[in-house]
């Protein structure tokens, strides 16, 4: 089963760029923009933004009745106990949070998470009713067809033995903090295979695929339908970046 014609998803993780202030300022900007523009209020896109920590609670304040959800960067594996420094799944969704993100090639690369906790992670969002946005993608660059093999794989061997609708990411890490996004033919491979792939796995019904890395405006209406939507991360800094993307869905729906 495809889903052509689900919602477009657009994601932006603030991962560590802002102040709180800076945060909420950010917030307020992106709540005036998803209630007034016609693809977010006819239901053609859906947003989440991924604030930190301490900025869920009244991000989700300011996005209340703006369609736009709210979810962590980041989820403890276990869901209480003595696990310092820790946030688990089921304090995250109590304070209004419908994503977690698990997976990022910077928790990967910078904090030591393999694929164990990340599997761990992923299952606790499930656990909690919490769409997981599970990162998958190739460490360096490889030709299109080598990534789709490699991503599918790693996705099948997170999710093995998991049950629930995800927001796979792809992000091949190569392409983060990156000038250019990848090219729209290596992006439409990948995706297009994991959309094959997890449209038959009926334990994933309702998953969707989207892009991160160096995505921006301009990029989308390229990678659409095999992407459906994208991973933002400093193009989404400006508000105004998120509109031309809002933008240019309207100008192909
Ligand atoms: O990692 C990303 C989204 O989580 C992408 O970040 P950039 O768009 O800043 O490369």
């Amino acid at each position: 089963m495809t889903t052509p014609d689900a919602p477009v998803l657009l994601g932006v993780s603030l991962k560590m760029y802002f102040g709180h202030r800076q945060t909420l300022r950010w917030a307020e900007q992106v709540a005036a923009l998803a209630t007034r523009h016609p693809v977010t209020t006819s239901g053609a896109a859906r947003m989440f933004v991924l604030p930190a920590f301490p900025a869920i609670v009244p991000v989700a304040g300011l996005l209340a009745g703006s369609g736009v959800a709210v979810g962590a960067q980041d989820i403890a594996t276990e869901d209480s106990g003595p696990y310092t420094g820790e946030v688990g799944g089921p304090s995250l969704a109590e304070i209004g949070c419908r994503y977690a993100e698990v997976g990022h090639a910077e928790r990967r690369r910078l904090y030591g998470e393999g694929d164990t906790v990340v599997a761990a992670k992923t299952a606790a969002a499930l656990r909690n009713g919490l769409t997981p946005v599970l990162c998958v993608g190739e460490r360096d660059e490889a030709d299109p067809a080598e990534a789709a093999r490699r991503t599918v794989a790693e996705t099948q061997r997170l999710l093995h033995g998991l049950t629930g609708p995800v927001t796979v990411a792809y992000e091949p890490q190569w392409a983060i903090g990156a000038p250019e996004p990848a090219s729209a033919t290596h992006i439409t491979t990948v995706c297009g295979a994991l959309r094959q792939w997890l449209d038959a796995q009926p334990q994933h019904a309702g998953s969707t695929v989207i892009y991160g890395g160096s995505a921006g405006p301009g990029l989308l209406t390229r990678i659409a339908p095999a992407a459906g939507g994208l991973f933002l991360g400093r193009f989404a800094h400006e508000v105004t970046a998120i509109e031309r993307i809002l933008d240019e869905l309207a100008e192909v729906a």
